[in-house]
C-alpha cells in the first residue's frame, strides 16, 4: 500500500539576541543567541513518488531553488544516506508552501529542512527520536535544530547547541519584509569588515533571559540586540528608515531579524501590533507587513492538535 502523504508545519525564527564572536578556523562564527519561533510558517507535504522532485509555491517561490540546492531536498538526501536508502533515488516528492520570506533572516530554508526530516521520519517509519533528528539537522545548517525544537531557546556554538528558555508571555510582533533578500555569508563578511574599525557589540545574554522570565514586553524591548544588524544596514541602508518607521508607528522596539533584511517590531499587545502593521504598510519602507506571535512550537505533523493554528493576519504594503 502507498503510504499517505505527510504534511508538516514549521515556524520562522527570530533572534531576540544575537551576539557574534570571532570567526573560527572552519569559517563559522561562535554565537550566543536567543531564538524565538514565530507564527509565520511554511508547510511541507512529502509523498511517495516514482518520479522524485520538489515544487514550491507561496511567498518568494520564484526565487527559491527547486533542485539539489533546496535545503528541503538536501534534507531528503542526507536522511536517505543516514538510514541506508539510496540518496540518488529517494522515491519522494516534496511540495513546499512558503509563508516565510526567502533569504530574509527568518530561517525559512532551515525550517524546510527540519520539516522534511520530521515528515520523512514518519513517511519512512524510521522512528528516530528528537535527539537523532537534531543531530542530522545540525549537519544541514546551524539554524535547522532550532526549527525542530521551536519555542524560545538559547543557542551556542554556531547556533546548533540548544537549551530551552522559559518565556512567560506571548509576544506580539510586526514583521516587515524587504524587496530582496540578503545572503547570510555576505552579512557575516560585512560584520568582519566593519569590526576592523569598530568594536560595538551587544551586551550579555543574562538580562534578556531574565526579561523573558518576567514576561514584560517593555523590559524585553529594551534588551533586543543583534550584532549582525549594523552589517545588514550597511549592505541595505533603507533598513535604517524601516526600523525608524516601525518605532514611529508605535512599536516598543525594532530589530533586524538575524542576517536580515526582514525587520521585526515588538508591540505591547495584539491590538497595538495590528495598528503598527497598518501604519507601517502605508509608510513605503518595505514590501509586505505581517503580524505574528511567539513563541510557538517547532516543526509539527499537521493533524497533531497544536499544529493546527490559524494563519496570522496579513497586511500588504
Ligand atoms: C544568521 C543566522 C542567525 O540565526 O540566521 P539567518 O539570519 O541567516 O537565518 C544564522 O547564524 C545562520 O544560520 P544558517 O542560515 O543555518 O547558516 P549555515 O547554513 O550554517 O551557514 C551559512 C554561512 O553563514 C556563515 N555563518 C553561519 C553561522 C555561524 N555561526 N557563523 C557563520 O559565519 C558562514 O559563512 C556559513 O557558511
Ligand atoms: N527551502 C528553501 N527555502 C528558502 N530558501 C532556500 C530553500 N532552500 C534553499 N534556499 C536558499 O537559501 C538561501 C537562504 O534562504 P533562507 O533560509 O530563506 O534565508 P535566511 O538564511 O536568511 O534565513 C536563499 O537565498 C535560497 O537560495
Amino acid at each position: 500500500m502507498v503510504p499517505t502523504p505527510i504534511t508538516v508545519r514549521v515556524p520562522a525564527k527570530l533572534n531576540l539576541h544575537l551576539s557574534v564572536g570571532d570567526s573560527r578556523s572552519d569559517g563559522y562564527h561562535e554565537l550566543v543567541t536567543v531564538f524565538q519561533a514565530l507564527s509565520l510558517v511554511d508547510e511541507i507535504t512529502i509523498r511517495t513518488a516514482e518520479e522524485p522532485g520538489l515544487d514550491v509555491r507561496g511567498e518568494g517561490a520564484e526565487v527559491t531553488p527547486t533542485g539539489v540546492d533546496n535545503l528541503a531536498w538536501r534534507a531528503v538526501t542526507e536522511l536517505a544516506r543516514h538510514c541506508g536508502r539510496d540518496p540518488e533515488n529517494p522515491g519522494v516528492r516534496v511540495s513546499l508552501n512558503k509563508g516565510i520570506p526567502v533569504a530574509g533572516g527568518m530561517g525559512g530554508g532551515s525550517a524546510d529542512a527540519a520539516a522534511t526530516l520530521l515528515a520523512l521520519n514518519s513517511l519512512w517509519r524510521l522512528e528516530m527520536g528528537r535527539e537523532e533528528l537534531a543531530e542530522v539537522a545540525g549537519r544541514l545548517g546551524s539554524d535547522v535544530p532550532f526549527a525542530l525544537q521551536g519555542g524560545t531557546a538559547l543557542g551556542t556554538g554556531r547556533g546548533e547547541r540548544l537549551v530551552p528558555v522559559l518565556a512567560r508571555h506571548t509576544y506580539h510582533w510586526v514583521i516587515a519584509m524587504n524587496e530582496e533578500g540578503l545572503r547570510t555569508p555576505d552579512v557575516y563578511g560585512e560584520l568582519d569588515r566593519l569590526r576592523q574599525t569598530s568594536s560595538n557589540r551587544v551586551g550579555d545574554v543574562e538580562p534578556v533571559l531574565e526579561a523573558l522570565a518576567s514576561g514584560d514586553p517593555r523590559e524585553l524591548a529594551l534588551l533586543l540586540g543583534n550584532d549582525l544588524q549594523a552589517a545588514a544596514v550597511s549592505l541595505r541602508p533603507v533598513l535604517r528608515r524601516t526600523l525608524r518607521a516601525g518605532v514611529d508607528a508605535g512599536a516598543l522596539a525594532g530589530i533586524v531579524s538575524g542576517s536580515g533584511p526582514t525587520c521585526a517590531f515588538l508591540c505591547t499587545d495584539e491590538e497595538a501590533a495590528v495598528r503598527v502593521a497598518a501604519e507601517l504598510s502605508g509608510a513605503g519602507v518595505c514590501r509586505t507587513v505581517r503580524v505574528a506571535q511567539g513563541p510557538v512550537p517547532g516543526a509539527r505533523l499537521v493533524g497533531d492538535d497544536k499544529a493546527d493554528r490559524p494563519t496570522p493576519p496579513q497586511v500588504h504594503a
